[in-house]
């Protein structure tokens, strides 16, 4: 709702009033109708100002309710009136004006703002566009150059910013009285003023497309938002308002909008974690770090080490081998400082400290292992550190997949034990699973998923199985692609396949820029490749491509060797280029095999590596070792490069259709009987005998599953 009050003097005061954020629900702008009705009719009134409740003007257009029917008052007539109105509105813009609470504002005649609010539209984020007039009236007010980059990336700035644009009349550190009644509004009026353009105005929009284009890898919205910029350069006001409309009913009803939404709703759900003994966010008690200590730094050392410091945490970082602690020491203040500045740091960076001796960490209060991914190795440091910490001290592994209860057993306080698994590189990828063992104390856990919130990340809770969620569901993915090679389909076409879905980058790409040794001494710790082990196409049981093993054993370990499944300019080098050695390498792998090579057709490469990786969401769902469909998506947004606008995952499997993915992977396993990964799981089964429930009633439905035991 919206609350009014005369201010002394001659100012009706507007409050929105929508916690937490003041979003424009259907009271809201009801309120906002009815108050401004009141504020005109009142003789008494010359001037309004509208603010929000709780030092926040408006969170924008409430995303809620774009799952239901539009109730109550629409927003591009609400702001249109506002314009229109004689009196003058000014809009008080205190902690965030985003999106349509940005557009609110640029229908009032004047905005002032607090010198700490964020302003900004990110409706593109979401699969819209600024559609409440936010894309003709922001180009008239600050030119067509700066509103395109803000409207297509959905970026946000401070208020001095945006006073530097003219967006803004005042920027206050305190919003008290503005006088703004006795003027003309005439030019106050945005919808009525020309768009400022370039002289190049054709070649910029076309340079903005192309761009666009190419950063959004198929996201409609970004070049929706860049259409609706053309109208406005070229329309009048209310053609343009049409385009608005036209694009913004085309996009509102796309799948994309809804996969972003759910997107953005993710990655808070994931935030109020539940584990299945029933410790949840909200009943366990997180301890505040503020000395840490790394042991191990190597990338991913180095990158947690920054990540820390960033949040203000002191650490002591722990190296035992003197030429890369030597090389440490250089190369992570250097990053800490590039970081600390491209983020514009408030909070000064804590101070880090390096030493060989494992011995320094005995002070701190949470330590983070990341030595080399082997478990003999990470046994004798966690039972060092057992011995050196004190007593209550948090001992976290970055390891990637292997077994934190192994881990926790060598301790004497195995509940202090969990898993904290970076991706690379540690102080820039969002994404942190937090994992959980059985011994695993909740305000472990807790104290993990603070941490990583401290440290900007998306932490997401998850159970102790090999490979935990994100690389648990990554080997069916891999096992897919090579088997495909095998079948008659090179890496390039895999790869574009996947890119064209909307992935940054393919399999075989992605293979090798982490190194494709990585997988290959898992498999040998596996029992699955190495001397002594038969060289054949069927391991433990099921079907085994040995083509990666085979190239590594050619000496290509992907971009540090500058060769891999693809070659570049040398070790090192960033630009994949196919290469005649691996097609020469897989006619011959196929001869060898007597394999004969056929024509695959995209549709088949997607299905089989998507379906496969969905189908082990599945099992992990039925697992419990994640507690939602949310979460194995965060995994994969934030962390595995999945697009965004397919939602995650198990978001893709519902648009879909439960039936259909169920349908293909019958189909698949039905081919290749020898592939387990394919034989669809249980929970999906279940799901499609009940109607293919929405993906926000899976996580019910799985617990109903459990209770009666169905699952
Ligand atoms: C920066 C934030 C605002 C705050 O961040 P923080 O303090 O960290 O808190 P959070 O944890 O993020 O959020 C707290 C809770 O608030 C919820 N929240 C936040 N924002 C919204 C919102 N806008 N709506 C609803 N709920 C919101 C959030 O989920 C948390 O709740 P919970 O804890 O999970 O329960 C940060 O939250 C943020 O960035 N928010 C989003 C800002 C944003 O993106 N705003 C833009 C929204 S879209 C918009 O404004 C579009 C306007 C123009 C188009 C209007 C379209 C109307 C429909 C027209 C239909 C036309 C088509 C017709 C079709 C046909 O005819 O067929």
């Amino acid at each position: 709702m919206a609350t009014y009050s005369r201010l002394p003097g001659s100012v009706a005061l507007i409050t929105l009033q929508n916690p937490p954020v003041n979003a424009l629900s259907a009271a809201v702008r009801q309120g906002i109708v009815d108050t401004v009705q009141r504020a005109l009719k009142d003789p008494k009134v010359t001037s309004v100002v509208i603010c929000g409740q709780n030092g926040k003007f408006c969170g924008g257009a409430d995303i809620r309710e774009f799952a239901g029917p539009m109730l109550g008052p629409p927003l591009v007539p609400m702001i249109h009136a506002i314009e229109a109105v004689d009196k003058p509105v000014a809009a008080a813009i205190e902690g965030v004006a985003l999106g349509g609470g940005l557009e609110l504002a640029l229908g009032c005649h004047y905005r002032i703002a607090h010198s700490k609010a964020l302003l900004g539209l990110p409706e593109v984020t979401l699969g819209l566009l600024p559609g409440a007039g936010g894309s003709q009236r922001l180009p008239r007010l600050i030119g067509l150059t700066a509103a395109l980059d803000l409207i297509t990336t959905g970026r946000q700035h401070d208020s001095s910013f945006f006073s530097s644009l003219h967006l803004l009349c005042v920027c206050s550190q305190s919003i008290s009285s503005v006088c703004v009644s006795g003027q003309s509004l005439d030019s106050r009026r945005l919808s009525t003023l020309p768009c400022p353009c370039p002289p190049d105005v054709d070649s910029l929009l076309d340079k903005t497309m192309v761009k666009v284009r190419q950063r959004s890898r198929g996201a409609l919205a970004p070049v929706a938002c860049v259409q609706a910029l053309m109208a406005a350069a070229s329309l009048p006001y209310t053609q343009g308002m049409e385009k608005e409309r036209d694009l913004l009913t085309t996009l509102f009803n796309s799948g994309q909008a809804r996969a972003l939404q759910y997107a953005f709703f993710s990655q808070r759900v994931v935030g109020k974690w539940s584990l299945p003994s029933g410790a949840s966010w909200d009943n366990s008690a997180a301890r505040t770090i503020s000395k840490a200590a790394v042991i191990g730094l190597g990338t991913m050392g180095r990158g947690i080490v920054v990540a820390l410091a960033l949040t203000g945490i002191s650490v002591v970082a722990v190296e035992t081998q003197e030429k890369q602690l030597a090389e440490a020491s250089q190369v992570v203040p250097a990053m800490l400082q590039r970081e600390a500045g491209r983020r514009s740091l408030a909070t000064p960076p804590g101070v880090i400290s390096f030493s060989s001796n494992l011995q320094d960490v005995c002070e701190v209060e949470l330590v983070i292992e990341a030595v080399f991914e082997d478990m003999s190795l990470k046994l004798q440091v966690f039972r060092h550190l057992t011995s050196v910490c004190r007593p209550g001290t948090l001992l976290c592994s970055n390891t990637s997949g292997l077994d934190i209860d192994r881990l926790a057993a060598v301790t004497q306080s195995p509940g202090l034990v969990v898993g904290m698994h970076f991706f690379a590189p540690a102080h820039v990828m969002k994404l942190l699973e937090v994992v959980y063992g059985p011994r695993s104390s909740p305000e472990a856990v807790a104290t993990a998923m603070q941490l990583g919130k401290r440290m900007g990340k998306v932490s997401v809770a998850v159970g102790n199985c090999p490979g935990f969620v994100g690389n648990r569901m990554l080997k069916p993915y891999l096992e897919q692609a090579n088997f495909l090679l095998e079948e008659g389909a090179t890496p390039q076409q895999v790869d574009e396949v996947l890119e064209e879905f909307g992935f940054p980058m393919g399999v075989f790409r992605m293979s090798d820029l982490s190194g494709l040794d990585v997988g290959w001494r898992i498999r040998k710790e596996a029992g699955l490749t190495g001397p002594g082990v038969e060289s054949t196409r069927t391991r433990q049981g099921r079907r085994y491509s040995p083509l990666p093993d085979q190239v590594c054993e050619a000496g290509r370990l992907g971009q540090k060797t500058g060769r891999g499944w693809y070659q570049y300019d040398g070790p090192g080098g960033r630009v994949a280029r196919s290469d005649h050695w691996v097609n020469i390498f897989l006619e011959a792998y196929r001869a060898e095999h007597g394999l004969v090579a056929r024509s695959i057709a995209p549709e088949e490469i997607l299905e089989r590596c998507l379906y496969a990786l969905i189908n082990e969401g599945f099992n992990i769902l039925q697992d419990a070792m994640a507690a939602g469909p949310e979460d194995i998506d965060a995994i994969y947004v934030f962390g595995y490069g999945w697009p965004r606008h397919h939602g995650g995952p198990m978001f893709h499997a519902g648009q879909v259709g439960l039936g259909r993915i169920l349908e293909r992977l019958q189909h698949h396993h039905h081919n290749h009987p020898d592939v387990p990964h394919l034989k669809p799981s249980t929970l999906l089964r279940r799901l499609v005998a009940v109607g293919s429930p929405p993906v926000q009633k899976w996580r019910e439905f799985i617990n109903k599953e459990r209770v009666h035991s169905q699952l």
